[in-house]
């Protein structure tokens, strides 16, 4: 036999392991996955050129949708006073944050929210799980005109005009947004004074499993040592690649997970007949593959899993931005509102990032996020910045 083809043979047997597994990423890579996430919005393999305006007309429609429906739902609604009769001392009061709208008015995202809220609240059973309120920024003609239509339901607090003037001075939109929310816990406390707060943008539109999970989190130990949970960060941010240190860990804890689970069921199951077995090497480079998966196809659709019970809902440090839902244990909204007294708002350090830094930097103040979300951001347009014409999911 040639030489070469002796050599050949022996080197071809050495490394067949290595050729299976170029085979494995070049089919993973570049066949399956792509094929999986072409559609799916937080993968790497979206294809933005393509999907991206159709689907963001399509969420636009939907909300607008949504937005007319609950407008006639709480326009016909028979007003009763469940809701608007706030009682002392509840567990959790809920307080959404809404201000006047001129982009995205027709979407109706606090009736929305209401109504979501009101469903939830039914379902509660007999003893209610949270008290509402609405605390509307504005007053007098600048009054949010859906403020006004859920007065006949829900107790709605206001400023007086004078108090209003005042906050109204010339001062830029971060640092009025923050004095609103200041406004917000602080009334929401002397009203009711209740166990514990939870704070909603009015375009933060719980999900279904949002009571069961915010009283597991607040049943759990860390709840009574924490400025804030954060139950809300936006999807496109909550990427293995956006760099967080918890991340870092359970995407490598994911990859050895993934990598042992694989390398053990091959004796078993194994219909391409790969020759791995459980060693150093293989086992790193079935690590490297299941991370690489797990990222490519996005981080977004495995949190999903958590849902399956509030008990899997991850809990880490804070992230940094965006603060649509937040949860306050306790006391910790006098706290929260003293510290944002404090600060002063501008362009690029919002509520949302004082928060965050506050946390940081105050000793002894702790502050988390909660994983999967339990809210949905249905706001297209914000009330704070410039919008687009027509605003993308991207
Ligand atoms: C999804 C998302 O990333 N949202 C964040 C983004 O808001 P957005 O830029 O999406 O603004 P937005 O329209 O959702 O407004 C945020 C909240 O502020 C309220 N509001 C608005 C104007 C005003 O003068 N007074 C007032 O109280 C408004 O009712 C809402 O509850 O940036 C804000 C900080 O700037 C917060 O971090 C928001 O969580």
């Amino acid at each position: 036999m040639p030489r070469w083809r002796v050599f050949f043979g022996q080197h071809m047997r050495w490394s067949s392991a290595a050729v299976q597994a170029l085979a494995l990423s070049v089919v993973t890579f570049c066949v399956v996955l792509p094929l999986c996430g072409h559609r799916l919005l937080y993968s790497h393999f979206f294809i933005r050129s393509i999907y991206l305006d159709s689907m963001s007309e399509e969420v636009l429609q939907e909300s607008l949708h949504r937005g007319q429906d609950a407008l006639q739902f709480w326009q016909s609604a028979v007003a009763v006073s469940t809701f608007r009769d706030v009682a002392q001392h509840p567990e959790l009061l809920v307080t959404v944050v809404t201000s006047r709208r001129n982009e995205g008015r027709d979407s109706h995202y606090l009736l929305q929210v209401m109504r979501q809220l009101s469903i939830l609240l039914g379902g509660c059973g007999e003893r209610r799980c949270a008290e509402v309120l609405v605390c509307d920024v504005e007053s007098g003609p600048q009054e949010n005109q859906d403020a006004g239509l859920l007065e006949a339901h829900f107790k709605v607090v206001r400023r007086s005009p004078q108090e209003l003037h005042r906050n109204r001075e010339q001062i830029n939109t971060f640092e009025r947004e923050k004095r609103d929310y200041v406004f917000c816990l602080r009334r929401g406390w002397e009203l009711v004074k209740p166990r514990n707060v939870v704070v909603l943008e009015d375009d933060a539109l719980p999900r279904p499993d949002f009571f069961s999970v915010v009283k597991d989190l607040l049943s759990r130990r860390f709840a009574l040592h924490t400025l804030y949970i954060k139950l809300y960060h936006p999807e496109r941010l909550q990427r293995y690649w956006n760099p967080e240190p918890y991340r870092i860990l359970e995407w490598v804890g994911l990859g050895l997970v993934g990598a042992t689970a694989l390398l053990l069921t091959f004796p078993y199951w194994n219909p391409c007949s790969f020759s791995f077995r459980l060693s150093p090497a293989h086992l790193l480079f079935f690590t490297l593959y299941v991370m690489a998966t797990a990222e490519l196809l996005g981080r977004h659709y495995l949190l999903e899993v958590r849902r399956l019970s509030p008990q899997l809902y991850a809990v880490s440090p804070a992230t940094e931005c965006c603060t649509p839902a937040m949860l306050f244990p306790g006391n910790a909204s006098l706290r929260a509102a003293h510290y944002l007294d404090g600060s002063f708002c501008v362009k690029g350090n919002a509520k949302d990032m004082v928060l965050y830094q506050l946390a940081r930097t105050v000793p002894g103040e702790r502050s988390h996020s909660v994983e999967p979300n339990l809210v949905t951001h249905i706001g297209a347009y914000s009330s704070v910045r410039a919008n687009l014409a027509r605003p993308k999911l991207l």
